[in-house]
């Protein structure tokens, strides 16, 4: 069984690996969606794969790390596209929450980068 929680936060960014005149090289903002789904048995007692509250305390602390953030200034992201955050979510979601199995990273409604860890 699947489960899924989305989460969203607001962040300003630059891409530094673009070209100048490429318009994501300018610092600019998105309103960003953070997907994380997990994987598993759902337990019969609590009829839950992972309490909802459990996701949300093992993403908390990273949720504040870039909330109202400059994202090329958090550690690890010094080129924050949705991929690399996608990536640098995962690296760190996935070590207190083990059932983790993918996480998408939305910049706009249209657009996301979706990690499972390979
Ligand atoms: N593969 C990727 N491509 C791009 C990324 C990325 O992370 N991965 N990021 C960007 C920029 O962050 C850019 O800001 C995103 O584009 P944006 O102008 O915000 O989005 P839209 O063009 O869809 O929005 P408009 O409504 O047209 O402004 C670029 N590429
Ligand atoms: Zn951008």
């Amino acid at each position: 069984m699947k489960i899924t929680q989305a989460f969203t936060f607001e962040a300003a960014h630059r891409l530094p690996k673009v070209p100048e005149t490429h318009r994501c090289f300018r610092m600019h903002g998105h309103s960003y969606r953070v997907e994380l789904c997990l994987e598993g048995d759902v337990d019969p007692e609590t009829g839950f794969v992972v309490d909802f509250f459990d996701v949300e305390a093992g993403f908390g602390p990273l949720l504040e790390q870039l909330d109202h953030h400059c994202l090329n200034e958090v550690e690890g992201l010094h080129n924050p596209t949705a991929e690399n955050i996608a990536v640098w979510i995962w690296r760190r979601a996935s070590l207190a929450l083990p059932q983790l199995r993918s996480v998408k990273v939305f910049e706009t409604p249209h657009c996301w980068a979706e990690y499972e860890g390979r």
